[in-house]
């Protein structure tokens, strides 16, 4: 469990590195005061993961430091029912001079663990990290996939009860982070509560209960991962001193954005079905409707296909098609997309988004999410693994071809 009560943290600024030895001599303010996190409060049930997320500057980082001790706030307080720990900033906390496993052990001091605690998790520590050849070398000689594997080890073996974890675990290569991926769900499974802070929409889509939105040090939003995401993403298109208008707006619709544009009519069917649901690998047709309500020179019609966890398949539109599109007021078009449903059986939703160029973040004209349904039912093709089917051939022949790339150790 983790709660996190009236959080607000000052920062002081100032105009060049010298006014703050300016300051001190001549006791003559010099500084602006920036309040960095401003009344944050939150609550992480045991076997709960939150997401943070927030633009650049929102505050993640400063909050994260507070919960696990790095930083002091000036106000409120972190309770939680054992130990925090977590993949901060690489490196923080490692001493670059000391080797890998003095650190772990000195890592784990600082943690709390008694030394005995320490001696019994090192080797697990360090077959985790899959360091054993360098861990006698001092971290300043480590790259940084290296710390970020030296850093999750250490942090989710000292058995917390609230694990923090941020961008750092995307310097990872791809094996590693789904090792951690694994791990974080076995911690999650086993009651431990998660702050998980990350720009990656989809990952907390997919690995969070509940997610909140920073904005200028304060919690704007405390809710689904689904509406956080979405709230996020109207702060990125720069409409968030208008969401209330915008709602009002579109009451009557599906979205938000400017309105110059809008999506007054959609509908989807497979090509032989007729209907929502469709075989996967079934042609599907998706009938938009667009009206301009102001002149909109530069017109992009983007898709978005997402499956049950909200995470996004397949987006297209048609800056990418390179079809240029341009309406003047009044004016009432119909756009029609074919996509293959080559995808695995399962309930998908369709966003639809009008804006200006390649996405929404400069001009976001009408914003529609989860609009349609689609249903997948049945393979047309051979059976597959996973989310898609991806076009494949297979031959087989005699094995004198030339070398493989990448010989199979023991062959
Ligand atoms: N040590 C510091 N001194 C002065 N200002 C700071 C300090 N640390 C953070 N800030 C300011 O506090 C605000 C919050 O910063 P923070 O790094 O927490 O944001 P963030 O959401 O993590 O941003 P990003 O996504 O870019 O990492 C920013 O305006 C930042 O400039």
């Amino acid at each position: 469990m983790l709660e996190v009560t009236d959080l607000c943290k000052q920062f002081r600024l100032y105009d060049q590195p010298v006014d703050r030895l300016k300051e001190a001599i001549t006791r003559r303010t010099r500084h602006r005061l920036h309040q960095g996190l401003n009344g944050v409060s939150f609550r992480v049930a045991p076997g709960e993961t939150l997401g943070v997320i927030g633009r650049n500057g929102a505050g993640k980082s400063t909050l994260l430091k507070i919960v696990t001790g790095v930083m002091m706030p000036d106000r409120g307080r972190v309770h939680t029912d054992g130990r925090t720990t977590g993949l901060l900033e690489l490196g923080t906390g490692f001493n670059a001079e000391l080797t890998g496993r003095q650190n772990i052990i000195a890592n784990g001091l600082l943690l709390g663990l008694t030394r005995r605690e320490v001696d019994e998790r090192v080797d697990a520590i360090i077959d985790f990290a899959e360091l054993d050849a360098f861990i006698d070398e001092p971290v300043r000689t480590y790259s940084s996939g290296m710390v970020m594997r030296l850093g999750f080890s250490s942090a989710i073996h000292a058995e917390p009860s609230c694990f923090v974890v941020d961008e750092a675990l995307s310097v990872g290569d791809a094996h590693f982070q789904q090792k951690c991926m694994r791990r974080i769900r076995d911690f999650q499974a086993r009651g431990g509560s998660i702050l998980f802070v990350s720009h990656d929409l989809n990952a907390v889509k997919m690995l969070c209960d509940r997610a909140v939105v920073l904005e200028h040090g304060t919690v704007m939003a405390d809710t689904t991962p689904d509406a956080a995401v979405n709230q996020y993403n109207r702060l990125i298109s720069g409409r968030e001193e208008d969401t209330e208008r915008d709602h009002a707006a579109f009451e009557d619709g599906f979205g938000y954005g400017t309105g110059a544009a809008r999506v007054v009519g959609a509908e989807l069917a497979g090509e032989d079905s007729g209907a929502e649901t469709v075989a996967s690998g079934e042609w599907v047709n998706i009938r938009l409707v667009i009206q301009a309500e102001h002149p909109v020179p530069d017109l992009t019609c983007g898709i978005l296909l997402r499956d049950r966890f909200g995470q996004d398949i397949y987006g297209v539109n048609t800056h990418y098609l390179e079809e240029r599109l341009a309406l003047s007021p009044d004016d009432c078009i119909e756009l029609r997309f074919r996509i293959c449903a080559e995808l695995a059986s399962g309930h998908y939703t369709l966003t639809v988004a009008l804006h200006s160029a390649e996405n929404h973040l400069e001009n976001c004209y009408h914003w529609c999410d989860n609009l349609l349904q689609l249903q997948v039912a049945g393979v047309r093709t051979h059976p597959f693994a996973g989310v898609c089917r991806l076009p494949t051939e297979c031959a087989i022949g005699s094995a004198e071809g030339p070398m493989f790339k990448k010989r199979i150790a023991g062959s």
